[in-house]
């Protein structure tokens, strides 16, 4: 089946499609609006730590495939690095560097006691059995086991890693360390010490940042029309709860192309027949390509798959009035000051996406002190801490006449600074 990845004819053009490039640019200007000098700047444009790594695997046919993979760690001033493993054929440095400075933002905004970490593997699990993907997982921690560890940098899981990844992971690294160690990685089966709550965090986070922002918009969530691209983790669980709210979802879209109706889609029929790799859209043959879901009418617009999905190309075609992104970097700068100026209310990826990482700090806590919350006490701290830092970005942003995602950058980066002042190390 061909992916419908339009990255390539969105290459052509002069549009920088670069996320670590354009990560910088936003916080250079978040630093500049802070005030800070240019030595901040030069700490905070890179990850402080780069691995890359080879790792053998014995495929099932009897042959040795080498696979390349990265750790990249931001900023540890505040404490140990934290963020997911992405195992994706798309996946370069520039990207898990970029990844890695959005998960310290993330963690300044919720106000976590972390610095931003990611790691990723060039891979495609989709056409991997389930030996050679725990062989590969294993194969990784052994990799990187000298730079991660529960007081240094968490893993956790992001495109296309589960909790059966994380527990295969986590394994390898108690017997590389010979002790059980649970808060090594986040995201693990709840059985193994995972928290209640983690696996629809992300989604969570994303439903209660769609529920604040339709409120500024004066949009009532029951009957408003939603589109999401992506039908993994994050976007399969946000269709259920903006089905439950009563909302339609009158598209989603995985990587072969999108579903679309008018009326509303049949979600529970599609959660029951997605799988474990978000697809669902190849059971169907009247589908709608991915550009086509983003330009779609509806109120709401969520992309929850991978970058580059909005770009200066067809910022101008968006419908909805909000767009909340629940992937890493789905909008380019460029689309970003087009919607922007075109009146829609954005909710950028560093606030909308902090769900999964804040119940992942919840669940490091829980393994840290070996008392296990319900799936309520999570729901509450979660539903506090993400309405406190919309609020603090919308109000910002608001008070300064600037877009949501520079107020969420300066927002973001400003402990991580005054930690790394105080550190002595600017
Ligand atoms: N899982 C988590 O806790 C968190 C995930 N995110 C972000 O949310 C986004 C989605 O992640 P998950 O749902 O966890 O991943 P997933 O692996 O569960 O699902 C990925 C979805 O994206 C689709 N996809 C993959 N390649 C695509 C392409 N080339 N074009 C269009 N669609 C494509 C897949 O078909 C699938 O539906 C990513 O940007 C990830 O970094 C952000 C915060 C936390
Ligand atoms: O749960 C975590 O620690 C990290 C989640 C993540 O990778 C992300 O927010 O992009």
């Amino acid at each position: 089946m061909e992916e419908q990845g339009n990255q390539d004819k969105k290459k052509k053009t002069a549009e920088n499609m670069n996320v670590l490039d354009s990560t910088q640019t936003v916080i250079k200007k978040a630093l500049d609006k802070l005030g800070y000098p240019k030595e901040v700047y030069e700490l905070m444009k890179e990850p402080m730590r780069l691995l890359t790594v080879r790792i053998p695997v014995k495929m099932d046919d009897g042959s040795t495939k080498v696979f390349t993979g990265y750790r990249a760690q931001h900023n540890d001033a505040i404490g140990p690095t934290k963020g997911g493993v992405r195992f994706h054929p798309n996946v370069t440095e520039q990207e898990v560097k970029a990844l890695s400075i959005w998960m310290s933002l993330k963690a300044g905004i919720v106000d976590l006691p972390y610095g931003g970490g990611k790691g990723g593997i060039i891979c495609d699990p989709r056409n991997m059995s389930f030996h050679e993907l725990e062989r590969l997982s294993r194969g990784y921690v052994r990799a990187i086991s000298q730079i991660v560890g529960p007081t240094k940098d968490i893993p956790a899981p992001d495109v296309f890693t589960n909790s059966q990844i994380m527990a295969w992971m986590l394994d390898e690294y108690s017997r590389i360390r010979e002790f059980d160690s649970p808060g090594f990685i986040t995201g693990k089966p709840v059985v193994l010490g995972g928290s209640h709550g983690r696996e629809s965090a992300t989604a969570k986070g994303v439903t209660i940042c769609i529920r604040e922002a339709a409120k500024k918009k004066g949009i009532d969530l029951k009957d408003a029309r939603i589109a999401i691209q992506g039908f993994g983790n994050a976007g399969s669980f946000l269709a259920k709860f903006m089905h439950d709210a009563g909302a339609k979802v009158v598209g989603v879209a995985d990587a072969y192309g999108a579903l679309y109706d008018s009326d509303g889609l049949d979600i529970d029929y599609l959660l029951d027949r997605r799988d474990s790799f978000g697809t669902v859209t190849n059971l169907f043959k009247d589908r709608l390509s991915n550009d086509e879901l983003l330009e779609i009418d509806c109120d709401i617009l969520v992309p929850a798959a991978i970058e580059n999905q909005i770009t200066e190309k067809n910022a101008d075609l968006i419908k909805a009035g909000i767009v909340v992104e629940a992937a890493n970097g789905p909008t380019t700068l460029q689309a970003t000051k087009i919607l922007s100026d075109n009146g829609v209310l954005l909710v950028p990826d560093v606030l909308a996406s902090s769900g999964g990482v804040t119940v992942s700090y919840f669940e490091w806590v829980q393994n840290n002190q070996g008392y296990y919350w319900t799936e309520e006490e999570v729901e509450n701290k979660l539903e506090q801490v993400m309405v406190q830092a919309f609020d603090n970005i919308y109000r910002l942003a608001h008070g300064r006449r600037i877009d949501m995602r520079l107020a969420a950058y300066m927002i973001g980066v400003r402990k991580m600074a005054e930690a790394s002042r105080f550190r002595g190390w600017i």
